[in-house]
């Protein structure tokens, strides 16, 4: 229904100019011809930047580096070695790949305004180079795309030029496709999940096994070498290609606006945003003519400030949402009430015997400054085994664990994980650990809000499978063994506290890890909660993933562990199994208080 709905709608897109023109421009002028073809071109252009401004989040300004190159690559190459557009194109896209990326190298490690800034300033040494190399681009005079060469009649299909607009409003049209198409492909992809996870939490992003820095690397890539296609036709199409107009910043703002007003990361919204502002910017420019040069930027702004204002999350992402609710009838239902009890052990199954060490930490040391958050901890978690970690508030409990995932570096020591063949690694960062096959929860939940529960549970997923259909069915059965079934299409943020801790698990063992880190799951859960909390511990350790388990709720750390560390102070002051603990006077008097071991006695 809704692909024949997406193609229903392109269909009637292509159509528009076809039906429309005829019957506002009997003569024939050409002036809404090349409306049309702008509005497909600047929206094939927002579809290709919100792969990396909407759905990476990160909010370049100079995409028109891409443009600029497919423009002048499509126009050299033509003028110098008599090369077909179509040949040049991919060439320049070629090149705008591999320029993208030795360009996000280093821009990708800036963050928020500085990463913008960046981008604006590469426009700048790229528009500036084009200009200086005036042999091959023509410099600031420009270069013309000429219909003659000698006697020879470049004209037709294959020098992409023709006397006939309507030709240029196919090849417009067939590029918005391939935008579209592209966009569309990357957001249902491991890619595109990959890509909202690292804008909206880079950190839990990054312990599913996401490599922050890549993902975004391809997203700028993807969205380099598809505006650069567009740059190749609209040299073409244009005629002329010049520096000022290739590698203009006020186009790399129109269309980031476009996206935004559209909405967004969203797939269409682009799309809906060009056609909002073009033609009223357009018609603007016409009515009130030349006396107001420049007035189209006037109105951009005014649509922008009116969208952010009444819709902040653009076209699609409000009147989205709000055509669902309203075709889809019934509110959001009490969310709290639609989680379910963890699903029950099968009858007869056992539980496998602790084994050998899967992973250890030796001499594990953290500094902060002079603060020492970890100080010389060493600790063995063993195959099908519960560790216990407790200790006071600020003790240093979070801070191993972060060591214990590759979130922060020792300043002393280390960690090492045993794999499925036996041999023992190192890994340096949290993907690293990831594929070892250790997952984490963080005390403080981290949901990916924007996006449902299914989808948050199929982040964990895409550790193990490319495949969505795959990551789907994986993330199904995870919900069920969490009680979260009734759950799987309710937005992450509609959660409670304890249906966002379950998430958080779900997420991890979606991941079908050998060790589970859990940071204080339990936290803020009624007792009703807890005591489903430590039946699903114990399957999973039936299931024969070992885990290791920081958490303050006594009762629960007792009947679940099998070994426990207290840790004061980043010391570690105890460890044994709980009987002694309970009963260790340095853990009484450091934690437990006189109170705890009477009652446990
Ligand atoms: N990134 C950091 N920079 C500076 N100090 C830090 C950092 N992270 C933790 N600390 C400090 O290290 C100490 C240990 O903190 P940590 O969060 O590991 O304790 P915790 O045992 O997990 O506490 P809680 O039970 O309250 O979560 C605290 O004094 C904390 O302020």
């Amino acid at each position: 229904m809704r692909l024949a709905l997406s193609f229903g709608g392109l269909a009637a897109l292509f159509a528009l100019p076809f039906w429309l023109i005829p019957a506002i421009d009997p003569e024939g002028s050409g002036f809404w011809q090349h409306i049309f073809v702008t509005i497909f071109v600047f929206a094939a252009m927002a579809c290709a930047w919100n792969i990396l401004g909407g759905f990476a989040g990160q909010l370049s300004l100079g995409q028109t580096i891409f443009y600029g190159i497919g423009g002048y690559a499509g126009a050299m190459l033509n003028q110098h070695f008599g090369l077909i557009p179509w040949l040049g194109g991919i060439a320049g896209a070629a090149v705008s790949v591999a320029i993208a990326v030795a360009i996000a190298w280093p821009c990708l490690r800036l963050r928020g305004p500085f990463f913008t800034l960046s981008t604006i300033a590469f426009l700048e040494v790229i528009r500036l180079l084009a200009i200086h190399f005036k042999d091959f681009t023509g410099g600031s005079a420009g270069l013309p795309v000429p219909m003659f060469v000698g006697t020879e009649m470049r004209i037709g299909w294959a020098w992409m030029l023709f006397r006939d607009k309507e030709n240029y409003l196919i090849i417009a049209f067939g590029l918005l496709v391939v935008c579209l198409a592209a966009s569309w492909a990357v957001r249902n992809s491991r890619l595109g999940f990959y890509l909202v996870a690292v804008r909206e939490r880079e950190d839990a992003a990054r312990a599913v096994g996401v490599n922050a820095t890549a993902v975004k690397l391809a997203a700028f890539a993807i969205s380099a070498g598809l505006t650069s296609l567009v740059g190749t036709f609209h040299g073409i199409y244009l005629n002329f290609i010049d520096p000022e107009t290739m590698f203009s910043l006020p186009t790399a703002i129109q269309v980031a606006m476009f996206a935004l007003i559209g909405g967004l990361g969203t797939v269409t919204g682009p799309i809906w945003g060009t056609l909002l502002v073009v033609p009223i910017a357009e018609a603007a420019r016409g009515w009130l003519g030349a006396a107001a040069n420049g007035l189209h930027g006037l109105v951009y702004g005014l649509v922008l400030v009116a969208v952010v204002l009444t819709m902040p999350k653009g076209l699609v992402g409000s009147i989205g949402p709000w055509l669902k609710r309203r075709l889809g009838g019934a509110a959001e239902a009490d969310t709290a009430a639609r989680i379910e009890a963890p699903e029950a052990a099968a009858p007869g199954e056992e539980r496998p015997p602790v084994g050998e060490p899967l992973l250890e930490a030796r001499n594990l040391t953290k500094r902060f400054g002079g603060l020492v958050a970890t100080n010389d901890v060493s600790v063995t978690l063993r195959e099908g085994e519960v560790l216990g970690v407790i200790g006071p508030n600020g003790a240093g409990k979070t801070t191993l664990f972060n060591l214990l995932s590759g979130f922060l570096a020792p300043s002393a020591g280390g960690v090492k994980v045993r794999l499925p063949d036996g041999s023992w690694v190192s890994p340096g960062s949290p993907h690293g650990f990831a594929a070892a096959g250790v997952a984490r929860t963080f005390q403080i939940v981290q949901p990916f809000t924007g996006l449902s529960v299914r989808e948050n549970i199929m982040l964990g997923a895409f550790h193990g499978t490319r495949s969505a259909v795959e990551a789907r069915r994986i993330a199904e059965e995870v919900a069920a063994t969490v009680g979260l079934t009734g759950l799987l299409d309710a937005e992450a943020r509609s959660l409670t506290v304890g249906g966002a801790k379950r998430l958080e698990v779900a997420r991890a063992l979606a991941m079908k890890p050998r060790v589970l880190l859990l940071d204080e799951v339990m936290a803020g859960l009624n007792p009703a909660d807890v005591q489903q909390a430590v039946e699903l511990i114990k399957r999973v350790r039936d299931s024969g993933v070992s885990v290791i388990a920081i958490e303050h709720v006594m009762a629960a750390v007792m009947a679940l562990s099998d070994h426990i560390v207290v840790i004061n102070s980043g010391k570690l002051i105890a460890e044994g199994p709980p009987s002694e603990i309970a009963r260790n006077p340095a853990v009484i008097e450091a934690y437990l208080g006189e109170e705890y071991a009477h009652a446990a006695a």
